[in-house]
C-alpha cells in the first residue's frame, strides 16, 4: 500500500506525495524474474505433462497389446490343448493312423470333430501324415489334399517343443482362405517326421473377434505376423490385410523409441499419429499392435495446456496493469516533484523578490487572518513579521479605513458573483502605524482561489501614499488658488473685454464694436429680408458747451444723450459712441419711418430738457441722419457714409434737425 503524506508550502499550497515508493526497475525486473520463472514452470510443466500423457498412453497401449496378446496367446494355447489331446490318441501304426482312445468304433473324422468343437476358434482340425496329406478332417472334406510342400518341408523342420503356429496366405491355404494354422507332429523313435494333426483358425475369424473388441474411437488395435504383415485390425481397413503395415525396419525403431523414451509415435496406416504398444506373442510368430491417436490422448493436456497459458496471460496482463498503474504513479510523482521544484524555486524567487520589495506584500486568508508579509512592513510601518501573523488585518486600518476596506470587499463579492473573477483592485485607505501615525496606503488585490473555485484568501501589494497624498493636497489647494487666480484674471479680462467695446465714459458701445456689429446686422437682415436702420447723431455746437462750462459739463451732456438713446431703445437696438460727440444707432427691423420717429424722439428729449451744471442750465440740441437697408446703402461703410451725409444734410439745413436719405 503507498502511504502519502501532504507537503505544505508556507503560503498554504499543499502537494500530495506518495510515499515508500518502489522502484520502477525494481518492479519491473521482479516482474521479469516472477513471469520468467513462472513461464519457465509452465513450459516445464507442460512439456512433462505432454511427455507424461505420451507415456502413459504408450505404456497402457504396450499393456493393451500384451493383454490382447496374451488373450490371443491363450486361444492359441487352448487349441494346442486340443491339438495334443487328439495326437495323444492317435497311434501310427504301419504308417496308419489309429484312435487308441477307448472308443475305436469311431472314425477319426468324428473325433477330429468332436474335439474341435471344444475350441470354439478352430474353423477345422485337420490329421495329414508325413507328406502332409491329408488322411482325415473335421468336416470330412478335402481328405487327399496336401498342403502346399514349403509349409510341409518347414512342418518337418519344427524342432519346437510347443506347437507349431504359422500364417499362411489364402493363395497357399488348402481352403483358398487366409488362416492361422496350429500345428502338432508325430515322429519315430529316431526323429523321423510322420505327420500331425492340425487346426485352423480362418483370419476372417480372427478379424470378427478383433471387430467385437471394445476400443475407443481413433484407437487401433492390429495383429501381424513377424514379417508385420497385416493380418486383422479394427478398425477394419480390408485393403491392408496381407499387406505390410510397416517395415521391420519402422517396427524395430518404434521399439527403441520406446525402450528409450516410454514414447513412440508413429503415422498409422490411416493416416493419423498414433501412440504404439507392441506385444510379440510368445512362441508365436504374431504381434498385437495397439494404437492410441495422439491427438485424442493429448485432449485433456491441451485443455489443461490452454487454462494454464490463458492464467499466465491473465497474471501478466494484470502484472502489466500494476505496472502501468505503477508508471503512472511514478509519473505523477515524478510532475509533483517537478512542480514541487518549480513551486520553490517560484516560492525562493517570489520570497526574493517580496522581501526586497520597497512595498509591503501580504497575504489573507478569507477570515482576513493575515498569512504573510514582507520585511517591508517593518520598514514602512513598523511591525515586525511575527507581530501581524496571524491577526485580522481590518485591526490594521483606522475606522476610515475599515469602512473603505468593506466596501470594497463587497464591491468584489459583487463582481465575483456577476462573473468578474480574479479582477485586480485598487483602493486607497489609512492604516496605522506601529507608532501611532496615520499612513494612507495604496492597496492593490488580487482574490486566491481554491480548488474547489471558491475565493480562500487575497494577496497584493500596499504602498504607502502618505507623501503623494500630501502632494496631491498641496496641489489641490495650489489648484484651488490657481483657480482663483483664474477667475479673478476672468473677470479682469471679461471687463477688459468690456472696456475694449465700451465706450467708458458713456457707458454705450464704442466704434470697434460698432464696425463688427454692423456687419453681423446687415447679414441678419439680408437673411431676414427685414429693414435695418442706422442713425447718426451729432450734438450742435458742441465745442460752445466744453468752452463756456469747461470740458466736465461737455462731459455730462454727453452722458445725458447717452441715457436718452438708451432709456428709449429696445434691448436689440445697438447704441454707440462712435467718436468725439457723434452716435451712431444700429437698429434692427427698423423701417425709414420709424427710424425717422425715434431720433425725433431724441432730438426732441435733448432739446426739451436742459441741464444743469453747476448752478448753469445747458441748453443743446442734436442734428440727425438716417440711412436704412437695403435701399440707401448694402455694406456698413455704406450706410454709415450715407447716414453722415444726411447728418451733414441736418447741418447744413441749420441744425436741430433730422434727414432721412
Ligand atoms: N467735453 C468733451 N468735449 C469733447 C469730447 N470730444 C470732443 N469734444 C469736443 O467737441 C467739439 C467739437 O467741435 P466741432 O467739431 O467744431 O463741432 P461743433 O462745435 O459741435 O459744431 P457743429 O458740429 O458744427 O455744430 C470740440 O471742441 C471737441 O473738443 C469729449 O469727450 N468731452
Amino acid at each position: 500500500m503507498i502511504n502519502e503524506s501532504k507537503v505544505a508550502s508556507k503560503e498554504g499550497i499543499q502537494v500530495t506525495l506518495p510515499q515508500n515508493r518502489i522502484p520502477l526497475l525494481k518492479v519491473l525486473s521482479s516482474l521479469a524474474a516472477i513471469f520468467t520463472l513462472l513461464g519457465i514452470w509452465l513450459v516445464f510443466e507442460l512439456r512433462n505433462g505432454y511427455d507424461q500423457v505420451l507415456k502413459q498412453a504408450n505404456y497402457r497401449a504396450a499393456q493393451r497389446s500384451q493383454i490382447l496378446g496374451q488373450s490371443l496367446r491363450t486361444q492359441i494355447l487352448a487349441s494346442d490343448y486340443v491339438l495334443r489331446d487328439v495326437a495323444s490318441r492317435i497311434e501310427i501304426i504301419d504308417g496308419v493312423f489309429v484312435d487308441t482312445a477307448l472308443n475305436r468304433d469311431k472314425t477319426l473324422s468324428t473325433l477330429l470333430k468332436e474335439k474341435g468343437d471344444t475350441v470354439p476358434n478352430f474353423f477345422s482340425m485337420v490329421l495329414f501324415d508325413r507328406d502332409c496329406k491329408f488322411i482325415a478332417t473335421a468336416s470330412g472334406q478335402n481328405i487327399g489334399t496336401r498342403s502346399k510342400p514349403e509349409l510341409c518341408e518347414a512342418r518337418k523342420k519344427f524342432k519346437g517343443s510347443g506347437p507349431m503356429v504359422v500364417y499362411v496366405p489364402g493363395n497357399k491355404s488348402a481352403s483358398g482362405r487366409a488362416a492361422l494354422v496350429i500345428s502338432r507332429h508325430f515322429s519315430d523313435v529316431k526323429g523321423q517326421f510322420l505327420g500331425g494333426v492340425l487346426g485352423v483358425i480362418e483370419l476372417e475369424q480372427m478379424q470378427r473377434w478383433f471387430d467385437s473388441l471394445d476400443i475407443a474411437a481413433y484407437d487401433s488395435v492390429s495383429l501381424v505376423d513377424n514379417s508385420q504383415l497385416l493380418l486383422a485390425r479394427k478398425p477394419a481397413m480390408p485393403f491392408y490385410f496381407e499387406k505390410q503395415m510397416m517395415t521391420e525396419a519402422d517396427m524395430n525403431s518404434l521399439s527403441d523409441k520406446y525402450a528409450k523414451s516410454g514414447i513412440a509415435t508413429t503415422i498409422d496406416i490411416d493416416g493419423l499419429e498414433r501412440l504404439f504398444g507392441i506385444y510379440k506373442i510368445e512362441d508365436v510368430p504374431f504381434a498385437i499392435v495397439y494404437g492410441f491417436e495422439k491427438l485424442a490422448i493429448l485432449k485433456q493436456w491441451r485443455k489443461r495446456a490452454i487454462e494454464l497459458s490463458i492464467g499466465y496471460c491473465i497474471l501478466l496482463l494484470l502484472a502489466g496493469f500494476v505496472v502501468r498503474s505503477h508508471i503512472t504513479v511514478l509519473r505523477q510523482h515524478n510532475e509533483i516533484s517537478k512542480n514541487n521544484a518549480l513551486l520553490r524555486s517560484s516560492e525562493a524567487n517570489f520570497r526574493m523578490l517580496a522581501e526586497n520589495m520597497a512595498d509591503i506584500v501580504w497575504q489573507i486568508n478569507s477570515f482576513f487572518k493575515v498569512k504573510y508579509t514582507n520585511a517591508a512592513d517593518e520598514r514602512v510601518r513598523g511591525y515586525f513579521n511575527s507581530e501581524v501573523i496571524g491577526i485580522d488585518i481590518r485591526e490594521q486600518f483606522t475606522e476610515l479605513g475599515q469602512e473603505i476596506f468593506q466596501r470594497e470587499i463587497d464591491k468584489r463579492l459583487q463582481l465575483e458573483k456577476s462573473g468578474n473573477k480574479g479582477l485586480a483592485m485598487n483602493f486607497e485607505l489609512p492604516m496605522r502605524c506601529k507608532d501611532g501615525r496615520e499612513m494612507w496606503v495604496e492597496i492593490s488585490s488580487v482574490p486566491i482561489y481554491g480548488e474547489d473555485g471558491e475565493i480562500e484568501g487575497y494577496q497584493g501589494v500596499a504602498r504607502d501614499i502618505s507623501l503623494r497624498r500630501l502632494h496631491e493636497e498641496k496641489l489641490i489647494q495650489a489648484n484651488q488658488e490657481m483657480e482663483n487666480r483664474l477667475l479673478e484674471a476672468t473677470e479682469e479680462k471679461t471687463e477688459l473685454q468690456e472696456l475694449a467695446l465700451h465706450d467708458a465714459m458713456t457707458g454705450l458701445y464704442n466704434r470697434r464694436f460698432l464696425d463688427a456689429a454692423i456687419v453681423r446686422e446687415i447679414t441678419l437682415s439680408e437673411r431676414e429680408k427685414r429693414p435695418l436702420a442706422v442713425i447718426m447723431l451729432d450734438l450742435d455746437h458742441f465745442k460752445n458747451v466744453n468752452d463756456q462750462f469747461g470740458h466736465s459739463a461737455g462731459d455730462l451732456v454727453l452722458k445725458a444723450l447717452a441715457d436718452i438713446m438708451r432709456q428709449t431703445s429696445r434691448e436689440s437696438d445697438l447704441i454707440c459712441r462712435y467718436g468725439g460727440e457723434e452716435f451712431i444707432a444700429i437698429i434692427p427691423n427698423m423701417s425709414a419711418s420709424q427710424a425717422f420717429e425715434r431720433a425725433e424722439i431724441w432730438r426732441r428729449q435733448l432739446e426739451e430738457n436742459s441741464l444743469n451744471y453747476g448752478g448753469n442750465e445747458i441748453k443743446i440740441t442734436l442734428s440727425a441722419g438716417i440711412a436704412i437697408y437695403p435701399d440707401h446703402g448694402k455694406s456698413g461703410e455704406e450706410l454709415i457714409l450715407c447716414a453722415d451725409e444726411m447728418l451733414y444734410k441736418s447741418k447744413r439745413s441749420g441744425r436741430n434737425r433730422v434727414s432721412i436719405a
